[in-house]
């Protein structure tokens, strides 16, 4: 069993009259401090699987464990980074990074040293008393990185982060989110539909096909581009076959 287990998992939607079957018989095995994407056409049932992995939705067949234990409900050992940032606009970025241990009533002198830290990794040390709306996209989700991170999560689940930044902020913000989550050794779960970014962040990549969402293939990403930085894999020649091995892939499923 892995770190986090996903063990022949279905999902069916009911409406009034019909029903939709969004997954089929998945079953996943992460291992601890691995970075895996998940791909695939759209409505394959990406968003799906990853709210039954944050424990938001009960699978209508199968089980999620994380550490070996059957997954809780509205777990809070599973973090967030999702498209949109939601920082509260009235609260400055060190109370923004601290709203979680405040809701736990936990603000230690360690808790707060931890957040000084993280700000300055992050390399927003020098802003930690503006606000949100005083940054740009890419600092707010560096924000949004440190706050999910100082409750020291088990499971950090990426949805589409970076899909609203502009192309040079996301590579950017790739490189800095990776190497911060390489340091916590984290085990990350990215949803995406950008097959480069799936490629330079990942070790390995689901590739889901839809109607039913069931998997098609599970792609081990090449050392060479593992090693690199996601900015430099995408200089290599290794990135772009491996880049055409999967897009044929993806695109025989549309
Ligand atoms: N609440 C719901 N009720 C009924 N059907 C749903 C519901 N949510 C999703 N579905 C259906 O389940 C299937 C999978 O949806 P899901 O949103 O998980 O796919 P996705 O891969 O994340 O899509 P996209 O790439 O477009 O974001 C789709 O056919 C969708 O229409």
């Amino acid at each position: 069993m892995g770190y986090l287990t996903v063990e022949k998992v279905s999902h069916l939607y009911f409406t009034e009259k019909n029903f939709t079957k969004a997954l089929e018989d998945i079953s996943l095995d992460v291992k601890k401090g691995s970075f895996v994407s998940i791909i695939g056409p759209s409505g394959c049932g990406k968003t799906t699987l990853l709210s039954i992995i944050a424990g938001l939705i009960n699978p209508t067949q199968g089980n999620v464990f994380l550490e070996q234990k059957p997954l809780e409900r509205q777990n809070s050992s599973i973090g967030y980074m999702l498209q949109q940032d939601y920082l509260f606009p009235w609260k400055n970025i060190m109370e923004n990074v601290l709203i979680g241990p405040h809701i736990q009533k936990n603000i230690t002198n360690e808790i707060r040293q931890k957040a000084k830290e993280l700000l300055n990794e992050i390399g927003i040390g020098q802003t930690k008393e503006s606000y949100p709306d005083q940054l740009s996209g890419g600092m707010r989700q560096r924000v949004a990185l440190a706050r999910t991170l100082i409750t020291d999560p088990k499971l950090l689940l990426l949805d589409e982060p970076f899909s609203a930044l502009d192309y040079q902020t996301k590579l950017k913000l790739e490189n800095l989110v990776l190497n911060i989550l390489k340091k916590y050794q984290m085990t990350s779960i990215l949803v995406t539909h950008d097959i480069g970014e799936a490629i330079a962040m990942s070790e390995s990549i689901v590739l889901l096909n839809s109607n039913p969402g069931r998997i098609a293939n599970v792609f081990d990403v090449p050392e060479e581009i593992v090693e690199l930085s996601p900015f430099d894999s995408r200089q290599s020649p290794v990135y772009s076959e491996f880049f055409q091995t999967v897009w044929k892939e993806l695109e025989s499923l549309e």
